[in-house]
């Protein structure tokens, strides 16, 4: 359980066998060519919005989506509880592979799409997940994840992108991902990642 006054998170380190990590990983790896710069969705306009957001992202998880969202359907009582969250009908997934490299980063947001944005997805946006993964001696440096509690005078937790780590927090809670840095920037050393949002129906 978290203590009162931190954040609502939850952190699962070894999410997965170390087979599906590894398989994971590679399917991000070897697909290069489907990522495509991250864009940035408000009232309704897609911005490539380089003073907000630097990554890559590829909607195409392969035979690799199955075995994460069984992962994720196994913990979802956990993950609803940690975040203190009643567990609800999952109206939707919404998810992508990520990429960081040298100089990538995201700052301050919330997940949850507001406006225009929110006839976008067959439901609401109401968990957010993070799923870290990379090769073992990967150069990347940095690249926490901060999440803000909503309330209150609260110290932010900073949340190192550890390989096979999910990280899940309400959609509500402004968080943002600290500059990555690669040096050298090669394909294989930056700091990969699954963003999985779970979705309510709505009433
Ligand atoms: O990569 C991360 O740690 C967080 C990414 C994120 O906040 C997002 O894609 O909305
Ligand atoms: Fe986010």
């Amino acid at each position: 359980m978290n203590a009162p006054h931190t954040p609502a998170h939850v952190i699962i380190d070894d999410f997965l066998p170390e087979q599906d990590a590894a398989d994971l990983l590679a399917f991000a790896l070897e697909n290069r060519t489907a990522f495509e710069p991250a864009v940035v969705v408000r009232d309704g306009d897609v911005l490539a919005e380089k003073d907000n957001r630097s990554a890559m992202t590829s909607t195409d998880l392969g035979p690799m989506r199955s075995t994460f969202t069984a992962a994720v359907e196994a913990h979802f009582e956990h993950l609803c509880k940690g975040i203190g969250l009643a567990p609800f009908g999952i109206s939707g997934w919404d998810m992508s592979l990520a990429v960081h490299r040298d100089g990538d980063f995201f700052s301050e947001h919330i997940d949850t799409l507001t406006a225009e944005n929110r006839d976008t997805l067959p439901g609401d946006r109401l968990i957010s997940m993070v799923y870290y993964m990379h090769l073992p001696g990967a150069r990347f440096e940095g690249g926490e994840l901060v999440v803000r509690h909503l309330f209150g005078r609260t110290e932010p937790v900073r949340i190192a992108p550890r390989h096979n780590r999910l990280v899940a927090f309400p959609s509500i809670a402004p968080h943002a991902v600290e500059p990555v840095r690669v040096p050298g920037n090669a394909w294989e050393d930056a700091r990969f990642s699954v963003n999985c949002w779970l979705l309510r129906g709505r009433g």
